[in-house]
């Protein structure tokens, strides 16, 4: 079981739904988390359970990004608007930065993010249990 963070802005929020929607059969089987908007979204469209943190503009991506720094998150999905300036650009730059820091698969557009859950369902990301295995983790 890896962690997954699930995570759009407004306009990408129904794209990450119907993603969601069509993969979750692979989701069910990790622990997902997404900033607060994104996550009851996802909880509203589906069955799975998303634990939420913060919205994104109220510090959302900086807790998903504090896992990433422990190399806790396995995986991120971060559908961004590429189109429009958000208020916290900072932070989103600094949670892909931290993802680059710690070499975590991060998708953010859903050709990727297709890509990358059907690896996940075959079994691509071991890797990543070998990464727990070795390393004491929090929960
Ligand atoms: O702004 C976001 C990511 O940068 C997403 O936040 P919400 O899911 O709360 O809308």
């Amino acid at each position: 079981m890896l962690k997954i963070a699930l995570i759009a802005h407004d306009r990408k929020k129904d794209e990450m739904v119907n993603f969601v929607t069509a993969y979750e059969h692979v989701f069910e089987g990790h622990k997902l988390y997404g900033t607060g908007t994104t996550a009851q979204r996802i909880m509203d469209g589906t069955k799975l359970d998303v634990h939420r943190f913060m919205s994104g503009p109220l510090g959302g991506d900086q807790q998903i990004g504090a896992l990433v720094a422990e190399n806790e998150m396995d995986f991120i999905i971060f559908l961004r608007d590429p189109l429009m300036a958000q208020p916290h650009e900072p932070d989103i730059i600094a949670l892909l930065r931290l993802c680059d820091v710690q070499g975590i698969p991060c998708a953010t557009n859903v050709a990727t993010a297709e890509l990358l859950v059907r690896a996940l369902d075959r079994g691509d990301f071991g890797w990543r249990e070998l990464v727990h295995k070795y390393k004491p983790g929090i929960e």
